[in-house]
């Protein structure tokens, strides 16, 4: 088998020191050849079955979306951009956004200081680096024609924003009706100025087993709605029934799974989705994943958990990573769950 050669230069220093130079040349989807067919339930967004969507939510939290409107040609130019983006040396990476809303983050999510996970112990890290991107900030990101990435970049986010607003509200709006909930307050529980995007890359992992190769470990999202654009190489898994579900990079489809917030708002009729990617010793691995939330000071009520905002959820989410190292989520603010310290 042929080998490739990694571009070393534009690794965190953490991981190139844990990382070959060469790589084993794999076709592009042997990685999702894993598994052959695909158990995750489709949602066709032009003609949106509100049975089907309740059941898909229920039974997994997380399905495919197709016919979403997002136009191919969109998301190729994203996926070319964000390439290019991430073959940067790591300290271009480092310096591209330093006096801009986004934000560059490696080895942890983008709540804790990069690598801080290294010193809780090195399979703590998340094989992971990425841009955190608050959407409705992407107009003050450097408007220098002279730098035709981030002028790229803020193009093509621009848009791509558009429609994962205009998803998650169609999305958002026939769960409400299936869960029988008061449409009155419908902005504010799911509140598109909100919207986040972590565009990611997962580098070639070597150093790890199969079995603690993560590029982010086991986790559930804080949002409502999270909508994942994964570009041919696969990685992303879901817990279902005990068994780790692959959910493939299938072209023109995207993920979506239901948040914390979602959850909270449902009353536990929805959960949020368990999932977790896994990483590749073959291939580099990119995503760009949209978060949308409620208004930050709107009250969630139900009788399941006490009033809460999603900055009181947030501020705990922050205080759990920092002192226990990872995140308690909604037991925090369950009637008769753990005592908030
Ligand atoms: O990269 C992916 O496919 C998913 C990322 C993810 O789970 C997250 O950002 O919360
Ligand atoms: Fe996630």
């Amino acid at each position: 088998m042929s080998e490739t050669t990694i571009n070393l230069e534009s690794y965190p220093p953490m991981f190139q020191q844990q990382t070959n130079q060469t790589t084993q040349k794999h076709e592009p989807d042997d990685h999702n050849r894993i598994q052959e067919t695909d158990p995750i339930p489709l949602i066709d967004l032009q003609s949106l079955n509100p049975d089907n969507l309740a059941q898909a939510c229920k039974d997994w939290a997380l399905f495919r979306l197709v016919n979403h409107g997002v136009p191919s040609t969109l998301l190729n130019q994203l996926q070319h951009l964000v390439t290019k983006i991430f073959d940067l040396s790591f300290e271009s990476k480092q310096a591209l956004f330093e006096t801009s809303p986004v934000s560059y983050f490696w080895g942890t999510s983008a709540l804790t200081p990069s690598g801080s996970a290294y010193s809780r112990g090195p399979e703590n890290m998340n094989w992971v680096e990425g841009f955190n991107v608050p959407l409705c900030k992407l107009s003050q990101l450097e408007q220098d024609e002279e730098d035709p990435m981030l002028c790229s970049l803020r193009l093509l986010m621009e848009e791509y924003r558009k429609h994962m607003a205009r998803i998650a509200r169609a999305l958002f709006e026939a769960m409400e009706m299936g869960l029988k909930l008061d449409p009155e307050q419908s902005k504010s529980k799911l509140s598109e100025p909100t919207g986040l995007a972590r565009i990611y890359r997962y580098p070639i992992c070597h150093s790890r087993e199969e079995a603690e190769a993560w590029g982010i470990h086991k986790h559930t999202d804080s949002s409502v709605l999270s909508i994942v654009a994964q570009f041919e190489v696969g990685g992303l898994e879901v817990f279902k029934d005990d068994k780790w579900i692959l959910a493939r990079p299938i072209l023109d489809t995207l993920i979506v799974n239901l948040g914390d917030m979602m959850q909270a708002i449902s009353n536990d009729e929805y959960k949020s989705a368990i999932h977790r990617v896994k990483v590749s010793k073959y291939k580099e691995r990119n995503s760009i994943c949209y978060f949308v939330f409620p208004e930050e000071n709107y009250v969630i009520q139900s009788s399941n958990y006490k009033p809460f905002t999603y900055r009181d959820f947030q501020a705990q989410v922050q205080k759990d990573v920092k002192n226990l190292g990872s995140k308690v989520g909604l037991e925090r603010f369950r009637f008769y769950g753990p005592v908030m310290d």
